[in-house]
């Protein structure tokens, strides 16, 4: 179909590198929005059967592929002309992922992470890796993130995203390219806030798959929701985030979709946990990456580094260590404090960002 987003990005070559769920179903995104896109796969029989059968079977059965879609297992060949770079592999990967895809670079291409994980090793979000890895001007990093479900928007489920670029002009490129008819993509400047949304709502979800794992009902779930939020808002703002794009469809949508969701690996990765799986045999039994397990560390170690509270990731990080059953897990009822505390929906202090960008746009200076 001719669309007048199509003819948009006629003739724009992009690159995706990573060939699990997200990285092809990105592709097709791209693709269906008009992109010319060559999609990287470490293993040569997945390239293969993309490229020859339109097909990605181990991670997306059942899908149809674009016929334009192409794919392959050498960097050089995926890289070639790309202004685009999307990069869909596990966030432990990703900085070695920097390096080999480095020398086929073009030093102008702006490269968008897909990526919902924290380095564990430096706790970096993935930007951060992108620009010590590279060395990258903020111009040429981008992030999207939202409510996307690999398998839903595979199957042209209707959603959205947002993508995040310092330089507005960039982020309405990067969302120009990844605009498909089923796939609506807006645009911020909030790089961290984008990005903790994606990386702290696999968190929550994998205390909501514990406590459905041990058989807790909707207000369980809606009270760690809740909590939950507010628990990513004070985080992320703590980092120089808008309290707004948490609000938003990479922050609070995004928590709804995984949370709900049995196809989300991080959800899926605390049933079993709820379940009274250890973490060993839970890893063993997941296919696919659940970024969540391997977050939690490093963003409690930021989290106590800037004297935060989060009481729900601390009793998810306990369930997993073993220190907590389960069963006890609750929406901060494993609380200390001696006086009741008052319901703070949004935390102290997340809005004072907000009207500073207000008055500072009233005086019309720059946020
Ligand atoms: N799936 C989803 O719905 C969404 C996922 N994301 C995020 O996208 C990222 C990728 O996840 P997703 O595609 O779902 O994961 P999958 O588990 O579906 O696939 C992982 C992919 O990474 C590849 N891979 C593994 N190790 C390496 C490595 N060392 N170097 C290069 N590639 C490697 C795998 O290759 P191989 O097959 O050869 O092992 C596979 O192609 C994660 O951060 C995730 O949070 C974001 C939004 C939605
Ligand atoms: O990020 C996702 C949905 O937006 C995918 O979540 P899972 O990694 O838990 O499957």
């Amino acid at each position: 179909m001719v669309t007048g987003r199509n003819l948009r990005n006629r003739g724009r070559r992009v690159a995706v590198i990573g060939a699990g769920s997200w990285g092809t179903t990105f592709a097709k995104v791209l693709c269906d929005a008009g992109c010319d896109v060559t999609v990287w796969a470490r293993r040569r029989e997945v390239a293969h059967e993309i490229q020859v059968a339109k097909r990605n079977t181990q991670y997306l059965a059942g899908i149809n592929l674009p016929k334009s879609l192409k794919a392959t297992d050498d960097l050089s060949v995926a890289l070639r002309g790309a202004g685009l770079v999307f990069l869909a592999v596990p966030s432990q990967t990703l900085r070695q992922n920097l390096l080999d895809i480095e020398p086929y670079l073009d030093r102008r291409s702006v490269l968008v992470s897909l990526v919902k994980g924290v380095e564990k090793t430096t706790t970096m979000r993935m930007s951060q890796v992108m620009a010590d890895t590279l060395d990258l001007d903020p111009t040429r990093i981008g992030v999207i993130s939202g409510p996307n479900i690999a398998l839903e928007i595979a199957k042209e489920q209707p959603t959205g995203g947002v993508a995040s670029c310092a330089d507005l002009t960039v982020a309405q490129e990067i969302a120009t390219a990844a605009s498909a008819p089923y796939f609506r993509t807006y645009v911020n400047t909030d790089v961290v806030g984008t990005e903790l949304g994606g990386v702290l709502k696999n968190l929550i979800a994998l205390a909501i798959g514990i406590v459905d794992g041990v058989g807790y009902g909707e207000n369980t779930k809606a009270a760690i929701i809740t909590r939950g939020i507010a628990e990513m808002t004070q985080f992320s703002v703590a980092h120089g985030a808008d309290p707004a794009t948490l609000s938003g469809l990479a922050g609070l949508g995004d928590l709804i979709a995984t949370c709900q969701s049995p196809l989300s690996r991080n959800n899926t990765a605390g049933r079993l946990i709820g379940q009274g799986y250890t973490q060993e045999e839970t890893r063993e039994q997941m296919q696919q990456v659940a970024e969540g397990i391997t977050s939690v560390p490093p963003v409690l170690e930021l989290a106590r580094e800037l004297g935060i509270r989060m009481p729900i990731v601390e009793q998810v990080q306990m369930v997993l260590d073993g220190r907590m059953a389960p069963k006890d897990l609750g929406p901060h009822l494993a609380t200390e404090d001696d006086v009741p505390q008052p319901e703070q929906a949004i935390p102290d202090g997340a809005h004072e960002g907000t009207w500073r960008r207000l008055l500072n746009r009233l005086k019309g200076t720059q946020a």
